[in-house]
């Protein structure tokens, strides 16, 4: 498989790959100023035949690795996680979703497609979680919680039982989510409350 963004993230990512023992062919970035990630040399510049082999996007960003998916001429890999990761065998998974060490993902649960599970998240059983979520360290979903595309849950929040969060919203590090979220919000604190939302015109402060 190749590696897309030579980040922090991609680090992570390659301790995952080590543990399931499986080949790493290139590691691309757009930026031409970076030439090396451990030991693995960083290309820029390429053909479509490096990418045949199926390419995991690792970037952080929600939406940056979305539009990287969007312009990828070619395979995304099957999801993969982490030998130290607890899944549930009926855990469903989307291509480009990655598990790294420690995450917790029980049963009935589904996870879409290029979706971060990070170290140690907690995603309980009867889960649904859209396309390109970010679960961040430590972050802990309850049974039967739904989270839209797109949106990232920051390090070490809490989402209570049943909980809908919307597309694209974002959850501060620390959060106890104890009510739904609307598409687009920023929610931060315990109780967590919305601080401001993408859209400015949806604003209600
Ligand atoms: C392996 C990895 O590293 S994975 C990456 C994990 N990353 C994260 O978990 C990041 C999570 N991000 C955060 O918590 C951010 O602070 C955000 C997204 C909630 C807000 O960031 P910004 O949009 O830049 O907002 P900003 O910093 O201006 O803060 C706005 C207000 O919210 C408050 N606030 C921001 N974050 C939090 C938080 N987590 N909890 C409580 N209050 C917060 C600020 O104090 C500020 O309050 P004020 O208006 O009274 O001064």
């Amino acid at each position: 498989m190749n590696l897309y963004g030579a980040s922090g993230h991609a680090k992570v990512v390659i301790d995952i790959i080590h543990s399931r023992m499986e080949e790493i062919h290139y590691v691309l970035d757009d930026n031409p100023a970076i030439t090396g990630l451990y030991d693995y040399p960083v290309i820029s510049s390429f053909g479509p035949e490096v990418l045949r082999r199926g390419t995991l996007v690792t970037i952080g960003d929600n939406e940056i690795r979305k539009k990287v998916v969007d312009r990828l001429d070619g395979p995304i890999f099957k999801a993969i996680y982490h030998a130290a990761a607890a899944v549930d065998p009926t855990v469903e998974f989307g291509e480009g979703t990655v598990v790294m060490a420690n995450a917790s993902i029980n049963a009935d649960t589904i996870i879409g497609k290029n979706c971060i599970i990070n170290t140690g998240a907690t995603v309980e059983h009867d889960c649904v979680l859209g396309n390109y979520v970010h679960i961040s360290p430590n972050a802990a979903l309850a049974g039967g919680v739904v989270v839209g595309e797109g949106s990232h849950i920051g390090i070490g929040a809490v989402v209570i039982p049943g909980i809908k969060i919307g597309k694209w919203a974002t959850v501060g590090a620390g959060a106890v989510v104890i009510e739904d979220v609307p598409d687009n919000a920023t929610v931060v604190g315990n109780p967590g409350k919305i601080i401001k939302y993408k859209n400015e015109e949806n604003e209600q402060r």
